[in-house]
């Protein structure tokens, strides 16, 4: 019933993708899809739920032959929306389609539907709640196989149980809580519910904060893993993108300072979404679009999750020949140069040496000596998502440099590759394609479900809020201002799965305790 007290309109629309192709699948959805399947498929009576049956389709009125068709029909509430639905299964071409938005809106109380009313229907009539309507959202968007598989998780309602289970749990608390307000005088309410509703209290708010502090891997996964391409110019950046992403996205010339904006390129690395940035090489420049490129380049690095560092080979191997034993801080300077530093172009005590070893088309890593005490400041945690790549390996010409080479360095990775001749290319990506799924979260089917949306972080750290303040208000002796708290959070959980009503506390109070009895 809509708010005037009539049932709502009974409505349709193409339920698969425009344009011409095989079969299209219009979806009727109300209280008249009965009707409209029985004019339509020129039947006298429904046909048994759920069965394909193969009918000549006509127009109600005219009884024109449109096309012949699959019609399908499920009765409510065994439907997608809870109401009853008809599909009709015919030929995807336009004026067939056509031909059939006509015929239905021919019949009384059909029309087209808007954007989102079949899942909002199915919302309404509670088949769907919104973590599930934001899974399955998700899954039509999905583009990579683990977007898939997380989408299709929440939309079976992964999600939608572990907010579910917390907000029940918060209502048992509550119930228990108010009554002990109402009926603490009287003996039939045991001594220690309040303190047993307050450990519980706190439990749930150690679960939700667990939940929270997952590192973002679902929202990641949700939106895309952040990768930026990071070096000095002319090493390779602009050609490494186009490698792995295998089209020539960026342009790649003998000039330093070729890539001045962004480049990115959306890929799909292991079945994970990813962004990948290519970024201007870093260098104190004068020029004043370059210094923007370079401002572009450092704030993206610190957006990234994952941060490819690439250096010439054949220079990181000149320096680290002279000094083997420093490698590790001198890889983390030039590390915390690229990351962490506002701007190199603030250092205001660059030498002539820099410059001259700026010519030197390679890693500067003694360059930045001089201003290491601002620029050595990556965190070390940080280094796990950082793969240093070393590029240019054709130009060793066969010099076996393997066994010279770390494999890593403080726990950050090196790759050796070759843009020019594709050598070490998929050893290197396997290296990023592993990041990326640790980041987002690893096996996707294991433990709980992962936070997906900024939405439910917000209200769930709103819960992590007002449960703290219940902790206090119980500590203070306040029992209604403690209560007051726990329906707000149960206020926020409700928005989470679109479920508010304090109605479920009343039902809980009468059913677990039998007062007056
Ligand atoms: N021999 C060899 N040359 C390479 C390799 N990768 C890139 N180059 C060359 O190195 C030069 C610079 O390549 P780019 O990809 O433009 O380098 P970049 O780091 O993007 O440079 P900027 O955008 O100027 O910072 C080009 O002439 C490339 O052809 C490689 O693996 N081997
Ligand atoms: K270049
Ligand atoms: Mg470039």
């Amino acid at each position: 019933m809509n708010s005037v007290g009539m049932p709502p309109d009974t409505i349709f629309s193409l339920s698969s993708g425009h344009g011409k192709c095989g079969v299209a699948v219009i979806r009727v959805s109300g209280a008249s899809a009965g009707n409209a399947l029985m004019k339509m498929g020129n039947l006298r009576q429904l046909p048994t739920p759920r069965v394909a049956v193969l009918r000549k389709v006509i127009h109600p009125d005219s009884a024109e032959h449109i096309d012949n068709g699959l019609i399908i029909w499920f009765p409510a509430p065994n439907s997608f929306t809870g109401e009853d639905c008809v599909e009709f299964h015919v030929h995807g071409g336009p004026a067939i389609l056509v031909s059939m938005v006509t015929a239905l809106s021919a019949i009384p109380g059909v029309r087209q539907a808007e954007a989102g009313e079949f899942t909002k229907r199915a919302f309404m009539n509670g088949k769907l709640d919104l973590t599930e309507v934001e899974g399955l959202g998700d899954l039509i968007h999905a583009e990579t196989e683990a977007q898939r598989k997380q989408a299709l998780r929440q939309m079976d309602g992964a999600l939608s149980q572990l907010y579910t289970s917390w907000r029940q749990r918060i209502i048992k608390v509550i119930a228990d809580v108010e009554a002990h307000i109402d009926f603490g005088e009287d003996e039939l309410i045991e001594d220690h519910i309040l303190e047993s509703a307050a450990s519980r209290a706190e439990e749930i708010q150690k679960e939700i904060q667990i939940h929270l502090q997952d590192n973002r891997q679902g929202e990641r996964l949700r939106n895309g893993v952040h990768v930026a391409i990071l070096g000095e110019p002319n090493v390779g950046k602009s050609s490494l993108l186009n490698s792995i992403c295998q089209r020539p996205a960026a342009i790649v010339s003998h000039i330093p300072g070729t890539t001045r904006d962004i480049v990115e390129s959306a890929v799909n690395i292991g079945g994970f979404p990813v962004l990948l940035s290519d970024t201007a090489g870093l260098r104190d420049t004068v020029d004043i679009v370059e210094k923007e490129g370079v401002r572009r380049a450092l704030n993206r690095a610190r957006l990234s999750d994952v941060k490819v560092v690439v250096v010439d080979v054949q220079s990181f191997l000149r320096h680290w020949k002279t000094s083997a034993n420093n490698i590790d801080s001198d890889v983390k300077q030039h590390l915390g140069y690229i990351g962490i530093i506002e701007d190199p172009t603030e250092s205001s005590n660059v030498n002539e040496n820099d410059v001259s070893m700026e010519t030197d088309s390679g890693i500067n890593m003694t360059g930045h000596t001089n201003t290491a005490i601002s620029r050595e400041k990556i965190p070390s945690e940080d280094l796990q998502n950082v793969i240093l790549v070393l590029n240019k390996s054709d130009l060793l010409e066969g010099r076996d440099v393997n066994m010279d080479l770390p494999h890593s360095c403080k726990g950050m990775d090196v790759c050796m590759v070759s843009c020019k001749t594709g050598q070490g290319m998929e050893a290197f990506v396997q290296v990023l394609a592993e990041k990326i799924k640790i980041l987002c979260g690893g096996n996707l089917l294991a433990g709980n479900p992962s936070l997906t949306q900024a939405r439910h972080r917000l209200l769930l750290n709103n819960c992590v809020h007002h449960l703290t303040r219940f902790s206090q208000y119980y500590r203070f002796g306040d029992e209604v201002l403690a209560a007051e708290s726990l329906r707000k959070t149960i206020r926020e959980m409700g928005k989470l799965t679109g479920k508010i009503s304090t109605e479920d506390i009343l039902d809980v109070i009468f059913k677990d305790f039998c007062i007056g009895k």
